[in-house]
C-alpha cells in the first residue's frame, strides 16, 4: 500500500523533459534521483560534488525517513557512489535533496543532465526512549563484537 509523500518539484525540467521520479516496477524499492545540472559536469577520478535533484520532499510523518543510496551500476561500473556514503533525509527537511557524488573509481566520470544517479528509499523510523541502567541483563553475546564469532 503507497504511503503518500509531499513533493515539491523546483526545477521544471522535471516532469517536462524528464520524468519525475517514479517506481520502475511494482516491486522496486527506490525512486530515482536526477542530476539536475545546468552543464554536464565531470567528475575527476577522486572528486566529490554536491548535486541537485531538483525536488524538495516532506516526509512530515516521524516515523519515517528517507535514504538515498547509490545505485548498483553506477557504483560497481563506474565507481559512482555517495560521498556521504549514504544520506538520510530527516522527516522535518524541507529543502531540497542534494546527492554527494563521489567518483571512487580512477578514471574521470561525466554526470548528464538529468542522468539518474542515485536512489531515494522511504524507511520507518523508531524513536529511541534512553533508559539508563547500571547493568545489562545477559545476553548470549555479552560485549563480544568485531569478529568474536569468528570468520566461518
Ligand atoms: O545525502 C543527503 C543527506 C542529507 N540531506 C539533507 C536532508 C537531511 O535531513 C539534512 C541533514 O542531513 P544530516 O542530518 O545527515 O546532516 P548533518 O551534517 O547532521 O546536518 P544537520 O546539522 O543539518 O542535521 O540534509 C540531503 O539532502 N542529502
Ligand atoms: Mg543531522
Amino acid at each position: 500500500m503507497p504511503h503518500s509523500l509531499q513533493v515539491k518539484v523546483l526545477d521544471e525540467r522535471l516532469g517536462g523533459e524528464f520524468p519525475l521520479p517514479a517506481y520502475a516496477t511494482t516491486g522496486s524499492a527506490g525512486l530515482d534521483l536526477r542530476a539536475m545540472l545546468a552543464a554536464p559536469l565531470e567528475l575527476a577520478a577522486g572528486a566529490v560534488e554536491l548535486i541537485p535533484t531538483g525536488l524538495a520532499i516532506h516526509i512530515a510523518d516521524p516515523g519515517l525517513a528517507a535514504m538515498i543510496l547509490p545505485r548498483s551500476g553506477l557504483g560497481h561500473q563506474h565507481g559512482i557512489v555517495l560521498g556521504n556514503l549514504v544520506g538520510l533525509i530527516d522527516s522535518d527537511y524541507q529543502g531540497q535533496l542534494m546527492v554527494s557524488c563521489w567518483n571512487r573509481s580512477a578514471e574521470p566520470f561525466r554526470i548528464e543532465i538529468g542522468e539518474r544517479i542515485a536512489q531515494l528509499v522511504l524507511v520507518p523510523v523508531v524513536h529511541a526512549e534512553l533508559e539508563l541502567v547500571s547493568a545489562f541483563d545477559q545476553s548470549a553475546r555479552g560485549e563480544g563484537g568485531f569478529g568474536h564469532s569468528g570468520r566461518h
